[in-house]
């Protein structure tokens, strides 16, 4: 009876390790089928985003190693992100652009905004009450999250809990879709990592927390086009889209699908906090080992931007200056400075499948390329610039070698883009920046931040976002002109 039983056991463990070992020797549903080039040349980009715009107009089907929606459902899941360029991406983008990130709108959102302003302060200044280094970047992450959530979906729709329970959600999926199916982990820790957190499971509970709300907005649609500021799930509802490749035939016009829906969301929740997080996260790092350029920063944020009589917020017409130089040309050029040396993401990315499967001299292999334009490079090339890897903010101020360089590169030259360039430039550029600016002028005008113990250290995080490798640690204590 007992060898039985340890036979049985053998078995079963056998048995065991021979499934364990299969599922991790089992090539993933990889979606990257073509050979993958990268450029860091500003020139070469330019010409290929810009003269050779029609075979650069495409990103891959999937940005992720893993696809995210699989079968038949795949084909009514794109976003703007993964749609091919034609009707149904005009339709998809201007949609956000005229009805949610359009600048006339930034007015009804500026509540929002100043809810987030007022929820970092509040996390920075009880983590400087116990004396602590601050960790910034969670409670940064909550503050933006937040805004962005409540402009997707209408701020009366989701209330606190809703917040909490998509932000956990999401974090996870981020992390589960872009980072656990990096090449570079071994395939036994990958697959730990796959079990734990899987993306299309994770994709499936963040759909489960969207749909209810999604048919809400539906239900309460009529209540947004009264004065209110229309979310952007209900700009979504309403949307007719082009069926097939024809956007002038109303008839071929259809409603977005639960899947497109979701999609969406996810797009809008990533694009709107991730990359905004980032940016501010990255320059605080620098102005903490930098205190000429943080003293600097705040004397501007103090006496050029007057604020809202005893608030702490800039009003709507300074909002409106902020967003250009005008008002405050040294957070201005402060955070194109940032954003130069660390583009929140690394990547332009394009799918190139060219019809005759040529490119101006160069021919096409079969499958396509799919080709990385790289924007750290870019922005640190030292043609184009004086001590690259050097935080000087002053080079886009007057006379400065970056004077005439916006975050968006004219038709004649790139030296920098961290909003990617060509037809498929970041259309939330406009928004990311003003959101950027605000909090930064809010926690600046607040605070002085010092390093830590640990110091700072600026080695970048290698994944889908170019966030920083160990979150920034810093002291901190409530500004006051008397110390
Ligand atoms: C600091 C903030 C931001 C940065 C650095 C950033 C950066 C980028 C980059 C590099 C691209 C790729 C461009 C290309 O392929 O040429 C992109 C695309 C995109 N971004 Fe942003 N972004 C930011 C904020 C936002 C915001 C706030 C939104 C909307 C809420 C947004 C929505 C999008 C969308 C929808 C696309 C795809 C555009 C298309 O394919 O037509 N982004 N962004």
């Amino acid at each position: 009876m007992e060898s039985l039983l340890s036979v049985l056991a053998y078995a079963f463990f056998f048995f065991l390790v021979l499934a364990v070992f299969r599922r991790i020797c089992r090539v993933p549903a990889r979606v990257i089928p073509q050979p993958i080039i990268e450029i860091s040349d500003a020139a070469v980009t330019r010409r290929a985003l810009v003269e050779y715009a029609d075979a650069f107009s495409n990103r891959p089907m999937s940005m992720f190693r893993v696809p995210i929606v699989k079968g038949h459902r795949r084909r009514r899941s794109d976003n703007i992100i993964s749609v091919p360029y034609g009707p149904l991406w005009r339709t998809l983008r201007c949609n956000l652009a005229a009805e949610t990130i359009h600048p006339t709108r930034y007015a009804s959102y500026a509540p929002l905004r100043r809810a987030a302003i007022d929820d970092i302060v509040a996390s920075v200044q009880s983590a400087a009450r116990k004396g602590r280094a601050v960790v910034v970047r969670d409670g940064l992450y909550a503050a933006v999250f937040s805004m962005i959530a409540r402009m997707c979906f209408g701020d009366g729709l989701v209330d606190e809990a809703d917040v909490r329970a998509m932000q956990c959600e999401f974090r996870e999926f981020i992390l589960a879709a872009v980072e656990s199916t990096s090449t570079c982990e071994s395939k036994l820790l990958g697959y730990w990592r796959r079990r734990q957190s899987d993306p299309i499971a994770l994709r499936h509970r963040l759909a489960e927390l969207f749909l209810p709300l999604i048919e809400e907005a539906r239900r309460q649609s009529s209540r947004f086009c009264d004065g209110h500021a229309r979310s952007y799930v209900d700009s979504l509802i309403h949307l007719r889209v082009p069926d097939e490749d024809d956007d002038n035939d109303e008839h071929l016009r259809r409603a977005l699908t639960e899947d497109e829906m979701v999609s969406l969301v996810l797009e809008f929740l990533g694009a709107g906090t991730e990359t905004v997080v980032a940016c501010v996260e990255w320059t605080l790092a620098h102005l903490v080992t930098r205190p000429e350029i943080q003293n600097k920063l705040r004397r501007e944020a103090i006496i050029n931007i007057k604020y809202d009589g005893d608030n702490k917020y800039p009003s709507e017409d300074e909002e409106r200056e902020i967003l250009h130089r005008g008002m405050a040309p040294y957070l201005h050029a402060v955070v194109l400075e940032s954003l130069r040396m660390h583009p929140p993401a690394p990547f332009v990315v394009r799918d190139v499948r060219a019809e005759g499967g040529v490119v101006g001299q160069t021919a096409m292999p079969a499958g396509g390329l799919r080709v990385h334009f790289v924007l750290g490079d870019i922005g640190r090339d030292p043609k184009t610039w004086t001590d690259p890897d050097e935080f000087r903010p002053e080079r886009f101020l007057a006379g400065g070698e970056g004077e005439a360089v916006g975050p968006l590169p004219g038709p004649k030259e790139i030296k920098m883009m961290p909003f990617g360039a060509g037809r498929r430039y970041c259309p939330g550029m406009a928004l990311g920046m003003l959101n950027v600016k605000c909090l930064l002028a809010a926690l600046v005008r607040e605070f002085e931040w010092t390093e830590g113990n640990c110091g700072v250290d600026l080695t970048e995080h290698d994944g889908f976002f170019k966030a920083m490798k160990k979150p920034l640690r810093a002291r901190v204590t409530p500004w006051s002109p008397f110390v």
